[in-house]
């Protein structure tokens, strides 16, 4: 019954990878390989027009994406990777735009820039970064960028080149935005698909399957540092009449009352399982037989206390517990055998009582 640390959904989506989807840090990668050899050619270009800047530059930016790269090869370090992509790419485009690159052509680049930000970065981010590259570009085409760097780009060709940009950053982020709700979609489905398996339908709780895991879990804990536990095996008694004298429903309604009586009692380290029909399971971890023993009157006697509504007035039902304590180098089989004979016991013995090993007595 452990608490999660609360997630965004963001951060949900980053660490939850679709089937086919090209995981970030290859993409990455990819771009890499395909931007360093161009960077290397573009500054091969520029070395003819004897421009002393340009081609060092080209080459310094080629350098920090290998190194990144290689950095990530050598630590693994996926966020260390992505951040020092983005913020290499976002200098270089800047550097492109401002400085005319390839006589002004260079600025053509900056339409890889959203597609591959709203990719790689988690949605603010991609908003953050495409704004902040919007507003740059008007500010580089205002009057106050041909005061500052003189730019070469004539009128229409800033007026389109603002358009088409803004209307790519647009789409860019409505597509985001789809493929990162149908993704939410998936994720959310597959919670469903996991609490389904490993939950009863009926009243919430753990079902066999996952209570045999937990009692896995803590036996592997017994065997390694010797805390010791005990399990609970209880039964509604007499509960077919219930269901003959009453219907289903009613009996159905009897087992939830069970199950929030467990839950009331129990404590969080507990796991509380349906493990059949009208029988539960509870592992009690850190817990010795009289421990047990008092946990199990306690549920007994909470449950005792409560009755169902019916058409024929209030009824009550009662609870026989079986009580085992693991013991020396016993399976887990074993400890079920004997918490069963325990509950058998408590059967024989009237009903309404925890029965634990024979030498613990009966309620
Ligand atoms: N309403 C309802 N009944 C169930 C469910 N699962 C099992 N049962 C019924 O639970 C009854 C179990 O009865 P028995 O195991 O024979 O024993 P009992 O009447 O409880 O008697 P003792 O265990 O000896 O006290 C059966 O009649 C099953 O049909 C369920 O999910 N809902």
């Amino acid at each position: 019954m452990s608490t999660a640390a609360r997630k965004t959904p963001d951060t949900e989506l980053s660490q939850f990878r679709v089937k086919g989807e090209i995981p970030v840090p290859v993409l990455i990668n990819w771009l890499t390989m395909v931007a360093v050899p161009l960077l290397c050619f573009f500054a091969w270009r520029s070395s003819f027009r004897e421009d002393p800047v340009v081609p060092p530059l080209l080459v310094g930016f080629a350098v920090l994406l290998a190194v990144n790269s290689i950095v990530y090869w050598v630590s693994g370090h996926r966020t260390l990777q992505r951040r020092g992509f983005i913020t290499i790419i976002t200098v270089l485009f800047t550097y492109l735009a401002v400085h005319a690159v390839e006589d002004g052509s260079a600025i053509i680049w900056l339409f890889a820039y959203p597609p591959i930000i709203f990719y790689i970065s988690e949605s603010r981010i991609g908003v953050i970064a495409c704004g902040g590259g919007f507003a740059a570009v008007i500010l580089l085409f205002s009057p106050l960028g041909d005061l500052l760097f003189s730019p070469p780009y004539s009128t229409s060709f800033r007026l389109t080149m603002i358009a088409v940009l803004g209307f790519e950053m647009v789409t860019c982020y409505i597509l985001d935005q789809s493929r990162r709700r149908s993704k939410l979609g998936l994720l959310k489905l597959a919670a469903e698909f996991e609490y389904a398996a490993k939950h009863d339908a009926l009243t919430g709780l753990a079902n066999r399957r996952e209570a045999l895991e937990q009692l896995e879990a803590e036996y592997q804990r017994y065997l390694r540092h010797d805390r010791t536990f005990s399990v609970l095996l209880l039964d509604i008694d007499l509960f077919k009449s219930v269901n003959d004298n009453h219907g289903h429903h009613i009996g159905d309604e009897l087992i939830v009352q069970v199950a929030n009586t467990l839950r009331e009692e129990c404590r969080r380290v507990d796991t509380v399982a349906r493990w059949g029909g009208e029988e539960y399971l509870v592992v009690l971890p850190e817990t010795g037989p009289a421990d047990a023993l008092n946990s199990a009157n306690r549920i007994r006697e909470a449950f005792a206390r409560k009755t169902v509504a019916t058409e024929q007035g209030p009824i009550q039902a009662t609870l026989s517990v079986g009580v085992a304590s693991i013991r020396r180098a016993e399976s887990i089989d074993r400890l079920l055998q004997r918490c069963d004979e325990a509950l058998y016991r408590a059967k024989s013995r009237g009903r309404n009582r925890a029965c634990g090993d024979e030498e613990t007595v009966a309620a």
